[in-house]
């Protein structure tokens, strides 16, 4: 009974010991709950007036979640870390929902949530391609990590490196196809609400291994080879130390997705809940100048020379000095004999964080001195890429 129950929407969760406590859900993408909004009252999902935003309530993406949002000045204030519900002051009428990824993915669709921002290969499992989730920002550059197929470093597989290799194995027939375990399916209902098994086999069959079967498990896949449940196992890896202490290896061609944290909101919501596109236009905004900014320094010199054309053009002739739109350029002025004049000039430009020592040796190459680096904040362009993006992707 559990199992047709979650497999026709309905899944059901126990408490697992010494994690945090399970949430009640009410997942069918038609059945929304009613819920208790912040004043209290008992409030359905179509006449609320509040927006919701969902945020990872456990795991690995929390605390980077309010990290991010904190550095944007979207400070989330929650009274205590028990309480799922909370507020950011910057952004009036907008309620923060503590969920669980998947949750946060199940009540998009559902219209209990409007926003929310999780995983992408959360996003891809438990969204199942439905065009009602729209992902606003694709990159949010935390909670980084890769959907990919790991089998043995030992026996049969001693010198498999790649998924062709893997493909041409004899061993795998009819009768003993290659045995993966998983907690990735891409689960998707069809008509009949039987399970069809998505993601993987794709990827297996377009990469020509006709013989596999799939099991799933929640969680410590790592152990299924070494325990003989499984040739392979395809899982999220990040640093890939998990793999190694369990004496497995990732392969050539094996990756399936490419994952981290992104800003989803429901079409639905955009489209027609008061104040949603505004609330995520700003956003965006925030979000897109910080992460921008976050991979830059501003980098002040002073730089002898005789107009600020030519320092200009001393700068614009090294590579990495050109900045985001190229140098501004000031003449500093000091009185001289009873004379003002510029003999120095002072020149501002961004730099890559990652370009930031070569581009000190082009500045002193070219005659700067007195090199001031600072961090940037936001950097705001005069429209964001992603609200453009966006506008089209709703047809507006
Ligand atoms: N090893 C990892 N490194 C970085 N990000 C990861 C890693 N594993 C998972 N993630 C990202 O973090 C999200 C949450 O993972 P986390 O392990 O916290 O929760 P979960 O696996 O869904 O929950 P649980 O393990 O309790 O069932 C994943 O959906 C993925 O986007
Ligand atoms: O490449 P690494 O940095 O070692 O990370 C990979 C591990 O992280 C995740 O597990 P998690 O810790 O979330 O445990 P879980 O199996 O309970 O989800 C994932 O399922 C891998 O097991
Ligand atoms: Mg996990």
């Amino acid at each position: 009974m559990l199992t047709i129950m979650s497999q026709i929407g309905f899944p059901l969760y126990v408490n697992k010991p010494g994690r945090s406590r399970s949430y009640c859900c009410y997942a069918s993408s038609s059945i929304s709950a009613p819920q208790v909004g912040l004043n209290g009252n008992t409030v359905s999902s179509s006449s609320r007036q509040e927006i919701r935003l969902g945020l990872p309530s456990k795991g690995r993406m929390s605390s980077d979640t309010l990290d991010l949002l904190k550095d944007c000045q979207l400070s989330v204030k929650q009274v205590n870390p028990r309480q799922y519900v909370a507020q950011i002051p910057q952004i009036s009428n907008l309620e923060v929902w503590f969920q669980r990824p998947k949750d946060i993915v199940r009540k998009l669709l559902s219209g209990d949530l409007d926003l929310g921002i999780v995983g992408l290969d959360i996003l891809t499992e438990f969204g199942q391609g439905n065009d009602d989730l729209i992902v606003v920002h694709e990159a949010l550059e935390y909670g980084d990590c890769r959907l990919s197929i790991a089998i043995p470093q030992y026996g049969i597989f001693e010198n498999v490196n790649s998924l062709e290799e893997l493909a041409k194995m004899p061993q795998w027939t009819e009768q003993k196809p290659l045995r993966v375990a998983t907690g990735f399916t891409y689960r998707k209902s069809d008509p009949c609400f039987l399970l069809i098994v998505q993601l993987g086999p794709k990827f297996m069959k377009d990469n020509g291994i006709k013989h596999v079967a799939f099991s799933t498990a929640d969680g410590a896949l790592e152990a299924a080879p070494a325990m003989g449940i499984a040739d392979a196992i395809l899982d999220l890896v990040s640093s890939g130390t998990t793999l190694k202490e369990n004496n497995l290896k990732e392969i050539e061609g094996g990756v399936v997705l490419e994952s981290q944290a992104a800003l989803v909101a429901s079409r639905k919501s955009l489209i027609g809940r008061k104040g949603v596109l505004e609330t995520t236009h700003e956003m965006l905004e925030r979000l897109e100048a910080h992460l921008r900014a976050m991979g830059q320094f501003t980098v002040t010199a002073n730089m002898r020379g005789s107009s600020a054309e030519e320092v200009a053009e001393r700068v614009l002739s090294q590579p990495s000095l050109s900045g985001l739109q190229g140098p501004t350029v000031s003449p500093v002025f000091c009185k001289r004999d009873g004379k003002v004049s510029a003999d120095y000039y002072a020149i501002v430009i961004c730099v890559p964080k990652k370009a930031l020592y070569k581009s000190i040796q082009q500045l002193r190459a070219i005659g700067g001195s007195g090199v001031l680096i600072s961090p940037l904040t936001y950097i705001f362009d005069e429209e964001t890429p992603r609200w453009r993006q966006l506008l089209s992707k709703l047809g507006l």
